[in-house]
């Protein structure tokens, strides 16, 4: 130990999904500028941070190998931390991952902008919110966002530029995870190389009030990778599939010839929304809290797993519990194989760093 005291942060690093994500230019550098609708869910790492103690050492628990400490972008945040604030020497990180890892959902990111958060709430003199976005950017487009206290925000750039909007209320998340994920990079190199250099994205007029409501959220929610990962990966598109199929029973639940069919209890803000995240693998379907239940019922061997044996199948009930529990409709679908499905919901707050010691 060294002379100083030891104190500890904690914070769960939430995770992201991206309600909207175009890809724009292609930069001289290959990177891209992005424009994105970045929304935090409540599902998130435990992320510990140590300071006041000799030596440096990370600890990652509840996955499999993430590779080399010095290459955890938990480390790397660390790292870029004492680069530009000369402090701390010596640093304990602990995380328990919750956030499935190279799903879209933006773990090591999540990780990265906790470590900072914590950090700073622990450091003598703490950075100002530029300097953290400054420290932030260059380990990833999904860093800085996750390293601000904003539940939603638009970002553009390399996703270092952001307008934090108000928080949309709370909503379930259906989360579909493949064993398998999709490299970024190689979302990113199929997409250019699709593009060619001619694709020019058609600009877009942004204002608050277009991203104000979840109806309105949904009429924009598109996620450029689509186009790349889909014909590469048809279980992906298949759970998008029969995701778009609930999302029609959810709309039909509410609207009939395009009114209303009943009052609700999200005030009319009920469209559902179905899109991958990032670059994939993650599938999501987001529904209102009330009024309306999604089931998803995976049959069959191994039916808990993130890898379900043969002969899987998956029933999706629009189950409106508003109205005395009505059913609304029924269907089973063959299941894609190797996919499970985990809840959350969206997040109104960032969730607090606590601070001991
Ligand atoms: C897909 C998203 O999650 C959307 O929010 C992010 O764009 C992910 O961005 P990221 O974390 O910066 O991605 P990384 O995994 O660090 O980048 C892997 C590779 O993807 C390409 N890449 C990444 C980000 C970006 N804005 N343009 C790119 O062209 C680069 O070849 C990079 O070397
Ligand atoms: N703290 C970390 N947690 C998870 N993965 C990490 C971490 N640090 C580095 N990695 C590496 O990052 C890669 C992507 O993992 P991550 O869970 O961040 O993917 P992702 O959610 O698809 O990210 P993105 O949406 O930003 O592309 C993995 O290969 C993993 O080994």
């Amino acid at each position: 130990m060294t002379g100083s005291a030891v104190r500890e942060a904690h914070v769960v690093a939430q995770a992201k999904v991206n309600l909207f994500l175009r890809i724009l230019a292609r930069e001289a550098s290959g990177h891209h500028q992005l424009e994105t609708l970045f929304q935090r869910l409540e599902l998130g790492d435990d992320v510990r941070v140590r300071v006041g103690v000799s030596g440096r050492s990370l600890d990652c628990g509840g996955a499999d190998d993430l590779g080399p400490t010095e290459r955890n972008l938990a480390w790397r945040a660390a790292a870029a931390y004492h680069a530009a604030a000369g402090w701390p020497d010596g640093w304990a990180i602990e995380i328990e991952k919750r956030i499935p890892v190279g799903g879209g959902l933006g773990g090591g990111s999540a990780d990265a902008g906790a470590v900072l958060r914590c950090l700073n709430a622990l450091a003598p003199r703490p950075l100002s919110a530029g300097e953290l976005l400054a420290l932030a950017a260059p380990l990833g487009a999904d860093v800085p966002f996750l390293a601000t206290e904003a539940p939603l925000a638009l970002a553009w750039g390399r996703g270092e530029r952001m307008l934090a909007l108000p928080a949309l209320p709370s909503r379930r998340v259906h989360l579909a995870l493949f064993g398998e994920g999709v490299s970024t990079a190689a979302a990113y190199a199929a997409l250019a190389a699709r593009r060619g250099d001619a694709t020019r994205p058609r600009p877009i007029l942004w204002t608050p009030d277009r991203l104000a409501r979840w109806d309105d959220v949904a009429l924009v929610a598109t996620n450029d990778f689509e186009e790349v990962v889909f014909p590469q990966r048809e279980d992906l598109a298949a759970v998008r599939q029969m995701f778009d199929q609930v999302t029609r029973r959810v709309d039909a639940l509410h609207h009939t010839d395009g009114e209303p069919a009943r009052r609700d209890p999200a005030g009319g803000d009920t469209a559902p929304i179905a899109l991958m995240s990032g670059s994939g693998a993650t599938v999501f379907l987001l529904t209102p809290l009330d009024g309306v239940e999604v089931v998803f019922e995976v049959r069959g061997p191994g039916a808990d797993d993130a890898e379900p044996d043969d002969d899987a199948a998956v029933t999706a009930d629009a189950d409106d519990d508003a109205d005395g529990g009505e059913e609304a409709d029924e269907g089973a679908s063959r299941a894609p194989r190797g996919f499970a499905i985990v809840q959350t919901r969206t997040a109104t707050r960032v969730a607090p760093v606590s601070v001991s010691g």
